[in-house]
């Protein structure tokens, strides 16, 4: 049994996270979830240039590592922590800019739930807060040769600074064009097999005789960049999206015959023989769970190439004149940065990146919004208000007054 550290003496009970000064950790910032004790090492110098949590169990008096998943901050000696509800916490970290100031700390969600089961030990979950209203990611599905790949080109060609692709993993070997890390992760199966294991993939399928897989990674980097996440995979793969806690927007792309997808297929020229039999063969399997699975939002047929990707853009909402995602104003965290709930919207004082010295702006977090990304906390809504003269809603109460009068 280890014993209770001399800084939790004082707070113990406490939801309150405390900043304290660890001789052998550097600064370090606390939070009580329950009966634990969340330790988040700001500079981890035994483990180099990283950032550390450890788990100071109450009950038993005992520390434990948690597994690790996602992309963690950068070390900073200002991360300050919040407890959103039982199984999240939000971690904000000081002195940085927009897009890297909020994080997630998944602590008993669902996702590390699930995570716990298979891995047999304590998990917890790191994932960015993205500015703004991230849409929720498109899952493209439908059986090889019919087009998927060709239709997300364009959309990406066409409104690259909106959406971005998830480059998945595959043992299966590259074609002659394809680029590792752009195309997809080419890999090995031992090695994804125990990526698998270690909880690094948000889905993955054995498709016509390879093994494929979204990493969690491979989405929050889109993410991360503010963009909207395409991800073009199989019904299998699409099932397991659709079971896990990111909510997505699932389109089946379906031929306008066997025929024409068998045409399609031979006209590529990038399989075997004995592959395209293969492919065929699933694509049977594939269309009849698609098309009647109820598991898709929308059903295209991809008969005429520009008409199925005009319906596309429909689904989605795209007119010629957004070409871009619309930008929040950026901002720089300063290392003082009071933070106060109101209604489950979070309400944090910034500093305007333009004038830094003298403009305070107040940005609102607001938690009841969901979609977005795989990190099940993103997606938030996050925008700014005029604490002068707005509401935490960001309504101008100024001009509702003046309404009345
Ligand atoms: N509407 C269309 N009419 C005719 N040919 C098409 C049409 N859409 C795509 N194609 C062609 O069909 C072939 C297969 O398309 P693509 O590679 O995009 O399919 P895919 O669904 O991404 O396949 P896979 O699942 O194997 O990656 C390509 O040669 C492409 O140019
Ligand atoms: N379940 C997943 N399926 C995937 C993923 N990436 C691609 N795919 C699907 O595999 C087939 C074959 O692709 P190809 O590039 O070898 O022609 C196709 O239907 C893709 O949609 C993934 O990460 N997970």
């Amino acid at each position: 049994m280890g014993e209770a550290p001399a800084f939790f003496a004082d707070n113990l009970m406490g939801d309150s996270p405390k900043k304290v000064d660890s001789k052998s950790k550097g600064i370090e910032t606390a939070i009580v979830v329950g009966s634990k004790i969340y330790v988040i090492d700001g500079v981890d110098h035994e483990l180099g240039s990283t950032v550390g949590v450890r788990i100071f169990d109450k009950s038993t008096g005992e520390w434990r590592i948690p597994i690790v998943l996602g992309t963690k901050p950068k070390p900073s000696k200002d991360f300050s922590a919040v407890l959103l509800n039982d199984d999240r916490v939000l971690v904000v970290r000081g002195n940085s800019g927009s897009s890297e100031c909020f994080w997630f700390l998944e602590v008993g969600t669902p996702f590390v739930r699930e995570h716990e089961k298979t891995l047999g030990n304590e998990v917890v979950a790191w994932s960015k807060g993205v500015l703004g209203n991230v849409e929720k990611p498109i899952v493209i599905s439908g059986p090889s040769g019919v087009g998927k790949g060709t239709l997300i080109s364009k959309l990406m060609k066409e409104f690259p600074s909106m959406f971005g692709f998830s480059v998945s993993h595959t043992t299966r070997a590259p074609r002659a064009k394809e680029q590792n890390g752009i195309h997809y992760h080419f890999t090995d199966r031992n090695v994804m097999e125990s990526e698998i294991k270690d909880g690094k993939f948000l889905e993955f399928a054995s498709v016509h005789g390879n093994l494929y897989g979204t990493s969690v990674e491979a989405v929050e980097v889109v993410a991360d960049a503010g963009k909207r996440c395409i991800l073009d995979i199989d019904v299998q793969g699409a099932r397991s999206v659709r079971a896990s806690a990111l909510e997505a927007i699932f389109i089946f792309i379906a031929p306008p015959s066997f025929d024409e997808l068998e045409k399609r297929l031979r006209a590529r020229a990038t399989e075997t023989e004995e592959q395209i039999q293969k492919r065929l063969q699933n694509a049977r399997a594939e269309l009849e769970q698609g098309k009647s699975s109820g598991l898709f939002d929308h059903i295209l047929v991809n008969d005429d190439l520009e008409t199925c990707y005009e319906k596309l853009k429909n689904i989605l909402c795209l007119r010629e004149a957004v070409k871009s995602a619309p930008k929040t104003k950026s901002f720089n965290l300063s290392i003082k940065h009071p933070v106060s709930m109101i209604d489950q919207k979070l309400l944090i004082n910034c500093t305007a990146a333009e004038d830094e010295n003298t403009s305070t702006n107040m940005y609102v977090l607001d938690f009841l919004l969901k979609g977005g990304a795989p990190g099940r906390t993103r997606g938030l809504n996050m925008y700014a208000i005029n604490p002068l003269t707005d509401d935490v809603n960001g309504n101008n109460q100024l001009h509702l007054t003046s309404s009345f009068d």
